[in-house]
């Protein structure tokens, strides 16, 4: 690999110190990033997914001098790898680069490997065309499961890092290494600086002892294991980045931290997604009349990120660290809190408020979802909103001969809120410096291009958009059948009306039954109004 001098950054953003001391000014006088990515072979792991997808099409539509993108896929559920690839590149996520270039396929080329196996699974053909000719690598893949057992998710997120950080290391042409990794490494801190923390345990003991151990003993300690972090992925991305820092001085590294990723801001259009990761899943289940609790702080900072803030800034990454190569590697947490900030409650407010103006199909009950902090009160609300009415639907289902469905979809439900509670009760004080400093480094076209300026993110209407990407791209509705699903919700409110009239008819008739102080009262309410009724008709009769 082509070495050069390191140099020091001033973060004022308005030049850099070389190792002379001497401060040169920067910006206008270096390449933009379409400009650096022109004739360059870029690598990418995890393109299949749901960031590396957004990349890959950022990277052809911005960036079009491009040499060729190098994708490194597994065959997956009976699909061949190219098979894969050709899938993907007909979504609808491609429109605009396909609009421009209609063969950008040509630029694509998809690699076998399964990452967690030894030597990632490259052929060694592929491995030599690999190291001969690849400039930059973003490596995306990983498990983001949060129930990933300990063993598998240190093989993928930590092991398959290290495998590829080996590789990288026989590639003579690169420039960059950029590992995105998580805010949430280190959410077992309250404030987290853009700097790479001591791991909880040094990988390489962890990876020897776990080896001789079979799947139940993990099991058992691993709980002991990854100590004051809630989950194994935020744990085994914490001892990724350690993993990574480590070969910092052979190659130029840098790493982003993402918070919550969400759909799309602007590009290639507002609103897209493709799964229910995070957010999503409990946006749709809002949308579906579904979930109606849950426990959040209302006045936590929601740290959502668009997907497309994320990849420019990535992008930018990948551009300065190999113009730069700064040493130490830097550190760039990908977050919104600190600079433009919004908060769980408002997040539900503008939710419910969407759902209402482009209500869901066939949703379950009229959204209606109420985040509380209160254990007590949110159990309540499962016992009344979603147990209850899940019975009853089962029993209406078993009734006319269909298989009962509700508590299944409820108790799945459950278990994908009780991941996510972690992150919707608490919040984090993110320093985000460096996304700063690398704002500033920006020609004004890229900072156009390639924008990552989150103070201009309006949320209001970022999670409209949002809850209508999810409406479109996840559950493919269409747009034309939302009158539709208004009536259906207006006759979900009149059945509502009508079940809660006779069941306080049921509850009064019954109660009269039983008790005469009930009946007593009953008797003057009804005596109150007739009286009441006989001088409303007396006056009106005065005044004509
Ligand atoms: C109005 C309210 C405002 C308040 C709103 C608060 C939001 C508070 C968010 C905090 C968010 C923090 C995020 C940290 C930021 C990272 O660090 S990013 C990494 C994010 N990672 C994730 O979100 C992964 C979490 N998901 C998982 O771990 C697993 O999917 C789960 C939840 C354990 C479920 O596992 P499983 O039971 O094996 O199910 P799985 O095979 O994954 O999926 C089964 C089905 O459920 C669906 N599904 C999966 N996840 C979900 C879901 N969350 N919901 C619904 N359906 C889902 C799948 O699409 C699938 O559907 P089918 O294909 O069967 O039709
Ligand atoms: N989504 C989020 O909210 C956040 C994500 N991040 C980080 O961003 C990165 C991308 O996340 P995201 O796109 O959401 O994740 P996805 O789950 O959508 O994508 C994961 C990618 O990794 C690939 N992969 C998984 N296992 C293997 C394997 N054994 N061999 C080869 N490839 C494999 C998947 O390929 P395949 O299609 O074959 O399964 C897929 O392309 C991750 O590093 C994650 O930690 C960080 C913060 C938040």
């Amino acid at each position: 690999m082509s070495t050069m001098l390191s140099e020091d950054r001033d973060f004022n953003g308005l030049g850099e110190q070389t190792t002379d001391g001497q401060t040169r000014l920067t910006g206008g006088s270096m390449a933009s990033i379409p400009e650096y990515y022109a004739g360059k072979n870029v690598l990418i792991t995890g393109a299949t997914g749901f960031m590396g997808k957004v990349l890959v099409e950022k990277l052809l539509r911005s960036c079009p001098e491009v040499k060729a993108l190098y994708l490194l896929v597994r065959p997956k559920a009976g699909q061949s790898m190219q098979q894969r690839v050709s899938d993907m590149m007909v979504c609808r996520l491609f429109d605009r680069v396909r609009e421009d270039n209609p063969d950008f396929h040509q630029k694509i080329i998809p690699i076998s490997s399964e990452l967690t196996q030894p030597g990632l699974a490259i052929s060694p053909e592929d491995v030599e065309k690999l190291s001969a000719c690849i400039n930059v690598i973003f490596h995306c893949a990983a498990t983001i499961r949060f129930d990933e057992p300990l063993k598998h998710a240190l093989q993928l997120n930590v092991i398959a890092t290290q495998q590829l950080l080996s590789l990288a290391q026989q590639m003579n042409h690169l420039e960059a290494f950029i590992h995105v990794s998580t805010a949430y490494a280190n959410c077992n801190r309250k404030h987290i600086d853009e700097v790479i923390y001591p791991p909880p345990v040094e990988p390489k003991k962890l990876i020897e002892s776990l080896e001789w151990m079979d799947d139940g003993i993990v099991r058992d300690i691993t709980a002991r294991l990854i100590g004051d972090r809630p989950n194994t992925y935020t744990y085994t991305k914490a001892l990724a980045e350690y993993v990574v820092q480590q070969e910092q001085d052979k190659l130029n590294i840098a790493i982003i931290r993402p918070s919550i990723v969400g759909a799309s801001w602007q590009e290639p259009f507002p609103g897209w997604i493709d799964n229910f990761n995070g957010p999503s899943g409990i946006f749709i289940a809002a949308g579906k009349g579904i979930l109606r609790t849950m426990r959040a702080n209302n006045d936590a900072v929601a740290d959502l990120i668009p997907v497309d803030v994320v990849i420019n800034l990535t992008l930018a990454a990948g551009w300065y660290t190999a113009k730069h190569r700064p040493k130490p590697a830097l550190v760039y947490n990908c977050t919104t809190g600190g600079i433009n900030p919004f908060h769980w409650g408002e997040i539900e407010h503008h939710v419910m408020l969407s759902w209402k103006r482009n209500p869901l199909e066939q949703a379950f009950r009229r959204p209606n979802t109420n985040i509380t902090s209160n254990y007590l009160i949110n159990q309540y609300w499962i016992l009344v909103s979603h147990k209850f009415p899940a019975l009853i639907y089962d029993f209406f289902l078993r009734l006319s001969g269909q298989k009962p469905q509700m508590m299944r979809i409820f108790n799945r439900l459950h278990k994908a809120i009780s991941l996510l509670e972690y992150f919707s009760s608490r919040d984090w004080e993110w320093n985000s410096e460096n996304m700063s400093m690398l704002m500033s480094q920006l020609t004004p076209e890229d900072r156009k291009t390639f924008n990552f300026d989150v103070r201009q993110l309006n949320w209001p209407e970022y999670i409209e958009n949002y809850c209508i990407g999810t409406k479109k791209y996840v559950l493919n509705e269409d747009m034309s059948d939302i009158p539709a699903a208004r009536q259906h919700l207006r006759k979900l409110r009149n059945i509502r009306y009508t079940f809660n009239t006779l069941l306080v008819v049921f509850i009064w008739r019954v109660f009269i039954a039983r008790s005469q102080m009930a009946r007593n009262i009953w008797y003057f309410v009804v005596s109150l109004c007739f009286k009441f009724l006989s001088y409303f008709r007396a006056s009106s009769t005065i005044t004509n």
